[in-house]
């Protein structure tokens, strides 16, 4: 049967890019998905914002929902210190099997924990399985739908702190509406919009950027 377009980016991975070195991966797939296929990567433009929020953050816990093929994950861990963890939750078993091999082929899997399931599921079990407290950077990139039940899960599961930072990706499109009119209009965030482009294309969209106010 015809290979999937994750396991085609994965292979464009393992063939041009420089085992061990994030960033050639990183440029790798933008290069793929602006020259041979669309995929859904957060991509270059919105990835600049992400690398400047990861960087100032500079987060200890750090949790993306969303997986995918492992654009993101390897982004942010990339800049993360020495000694923290991203954890990062996917619930495809398609896209978590390449998604592992992407991160494997960057050499980040020290920083790295890719759980599979499903972020309704995981949410509430991170202290047990993790021991974490709380967050301090959350990326939303998963189901559109899904991103402020999510949040409010967070909340009630006590992973937010004064400060947690969460980013949404799409904010725009392809849309997130009653996740920004929550987190605009709630007394307990404070919420910036970064304009940016739909990845590898000239559509608007941004990324949200919301402090947890506790
Ligand atoms: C149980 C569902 C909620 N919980 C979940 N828990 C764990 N992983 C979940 C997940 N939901 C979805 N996922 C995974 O996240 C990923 C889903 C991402 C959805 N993203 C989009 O739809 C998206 C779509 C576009 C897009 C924009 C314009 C367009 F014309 C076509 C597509 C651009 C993006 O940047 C996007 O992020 C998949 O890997 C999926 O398996
Ligand atoms: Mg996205």
């Amino acid at each position: 049967t015809r290979s999937t377009r994750p396991q085609r980016l994965l292979r464009a991975v393992q063939k041009k890019a420089i085992k061990g070195d994030p960033q050639s991966v990183i440029s790798t797939i933008d290069y793929f998905c602006r020259h041979s296929e669309w995929a859904m990567n957060v991509g270059d433009e919105k990835g600049a914002i992400l690398d400047s929020v990861v960087c100032e953050v500079s987060p200890s816990t750090a949790l993306e929902l969303g997986t995918y093929c492992g654009y993101s994950t390897v982004r942010i861990a990339r800049l993360l210190p020495p000694g923290t963890k991203l954890i990062t939750l996917e619930f495809n078993p398609d896209y978590a099997a390449v998604a592992r091999q992407i991160i494997e082929y960057s050499g980040l899997q020290d920083k790295i924990c890719l759980v599979e399931g499903a972020s309704g599921d995981l949410i509430p079990k991170m202290q047990e399985l993790f021991g974490i407290k709380t967050f301090d950077f959350v990326f939303l990139d998963h189901w559109k739908d899904r991103y402020l039940p999510d949040i409010k899960l967070l909340e009630e599961c006590q992973l937010l702190r004064k400060g947690s930072i969460l980013l949404a990706d799409n904010v725009i499109c392809p849309g997130t509406p009653d996740y920004l009119e929550y987190v605009r209009n709630s007394p307990l965030y404070e919420s910036k919009y970064f304009k940016s482009h739909l990845e590898y294309t000239k559509v608007e969209d941004g990324l949200e950027k919301s402090v947890f106010l506790g």
